[in-house]
Formats: C-alpha cells, sequence, structure tokens
C-alpha cells in the first residue's frame, strides 16, 4: 500500500494555520486526495485534554520544561493514535502545528534550548517527521492583531506573552527554515488568504507527486 504524506503548517500566532488548513483539506480532496486534518497540541481526547492544562491562563506558574513535556506527550499520544495510522492507510496527514512549535517556543523564545527540547521530542516522535513543513511566516504585530479581530478565538496562556517572545518566535523559526531548507518552505502569510493557499496547494501537490513517484521505483 502506498505510503502517506505527513505535512506540517506552522507559524505564529495568526499566521492564518487553521483557515488555510481547511481550504487546503477541500482543494487536495477535490483532487482526488484523502485527507486527514488534524492540529496540536490536541486532535484525540487525551491530547485535548492535555491541551486544556497547557493553554489554561490559570496555570501561569506553569514551568518551561513541564511545559515543553506536556506537549511531547501530547504530541506522543496524538501520533499513535491519529497520525501513525492515518499515513499507514496512505492518506495526506495536515498537521497544524508539529516538533517545529516546540523548537521555536520552548527552545527558542522561552529558552530552553533547540538541541534539549528536540532531544525529549525524539523520545517522543522517533524518526517520524514531516515529508514537508509550510511555515506561515507573519510578524508579530499583525498576527497578534489578527487574533484580537477574531472574536470567537479565545485568549490562551501562550497568546499573553510579551511582544518580544513573540518577536522569539518568529526569529526561532526562521532560524529552522535556513537550517532545513529541503524540509521548511516559508510563504508569506502577510499575503491574502487566496494567495497564501494557493501557493500552499502547488507546494503541497508538489511533495504529493514527488512521494509517489520515489514509491513507483
Ligand atoms: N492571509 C490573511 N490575511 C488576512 N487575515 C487572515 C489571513 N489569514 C488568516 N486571517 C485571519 O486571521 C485570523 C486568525 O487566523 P487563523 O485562526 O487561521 O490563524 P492561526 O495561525 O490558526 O492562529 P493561532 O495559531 O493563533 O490559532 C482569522 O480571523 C483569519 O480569518
Ligand atoms: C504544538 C505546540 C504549540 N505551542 C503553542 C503555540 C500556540 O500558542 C499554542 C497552540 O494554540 P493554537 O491556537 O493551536 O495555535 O501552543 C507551543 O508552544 N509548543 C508546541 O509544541
Amino acid at each position: 500500500m502506498r505510503q502517506g504524506v505527513f505535512i506540517t503548517i506552522e507559524g505564529p500566532e495568526g499566521a492564518g494555520k487553521t483557515s488555510i488548513i481547511q481550504k487546503l483539506k477541500q482543494g487536495l480532496e477535490e483532487r482526488g486526495q484523502v485527507v486527514m486534518a488534524t492540529r496540536e497540541p490536541g486532535g484525540i481526547a487525551i491530547a485535548e485534554q492535555i491541551r486544556e492544562v497547557i493553554l489554561n491562563k490559570e496555570n501561569i506558574s506553569m514551568d518551561g520544561r513541564t511545559e515543553a513535556l506536556l506537549y511531547a506527550a501530547a504530541r506522543r499520544q496524538h501520533l499513535v493514535e491519529k497520525v501513525s495510522p492515518a499515513l499507514k492507510e496512505g492518506h495526506i496527514v495536515l498537521c497544524d502545528r508539529f516538533i517545529d512549535s516546540s523548537l521555536a517556543y520552548q527552545g527558542y523564545a522561552r529558552g530552553l534550548g533547540m538541541e534539549a527540547v528536540y532531544e525529549i521530542n525524539r523520545f517522543a516522535i522517533g524518526e517520524l517527521m514531516p515529508h514537508l513543513t509550510l511555515l506561515f511566516d507573519v510578524r508579530p504585530e499583525v498576527g497578534l492583531e489578527r487574533i484580537k479581530a477574531h472574536k470567537e478565538r479565545e485568549v490562551n496562556r501562550l497568546d499573553l506573552e510579551a511582544l518580544s517572545f513573540h518577536e522569539k518566535v518568529r526569529e526561532g523559526y526562521l532560524q529552522l527554515a535556513d537550517k532545513f531548507p529541503e524540509r521548511i518552505a516559508v510563504v508569506n502569510a502577510e499575503a491574502s488568504i487566496q494567495s497564501v493557499y494557493q501557493e500552499s496547494l502547488k507546494l503541497i501537490l508538489a511533495k504529493v507527486e514527488e512521494q509517489s513517484l520515489g514509491q513507483q521505483c
């Protein structure tokens, strides 16, 4: 059976990940692909419960390492219950955030170190890395303004971090894109939703084609 294609969408707050993943799922399905869209932290019952703990505004005393470990725990369970089975079925998995979020937020912005955070995540995910990561790049002031205007979105503990934290998140992501250019594609997320969608769809279709050619050889 054909192996699936694992695509992760990354970026700071308000980059447009949630909105565009829904459009991508629809666009890919219209082209005959079987797609599973999911998110981190969450996507399954246990991970959604962990999400509640991590993002609860009451938990201001949470230690940085505790935070990193909770994200990794949610990731592990989500991978075992949802992501790996879908990939084994040959589906395209579109995941809103994955390991690069931990590297940018906990490793870089929180200051735990990308190497240390990578190590605990290796324990959680083993060898599974995305085939392609789209980094929706947006300046934090633009992204934060968008989520402020988006009335239904609840403000969470991480949103309340200082602007300097969100600036570091963006910097961390851009460093990762520089380090792993073969996996991470930077998409200008300050462009219109339609143009972010079109560029993302093109990149994903090219990766799906590349993977299926690789599997025929
Ligand atoms: N390219 C864009 N241009 C203008 N507005 C946008 C764009 N992308 C998304 N938005 C709007 O910004 C708001 C946040 O978008 P969305 O929830 O998709 O972002 P997100 O990356 O998932 O955010 P978070 O990670 O913080 O949950 C929504 O109101 C959405 O309509
Ligand atoms: C997976 C992951 C997420 N985060 C942060 C990023 C956001 O602030 C929240 C998730 O909220 P969203 O609305 O779903 O974007 O959690 C993180 O710091 N580390 C991670 O590994």
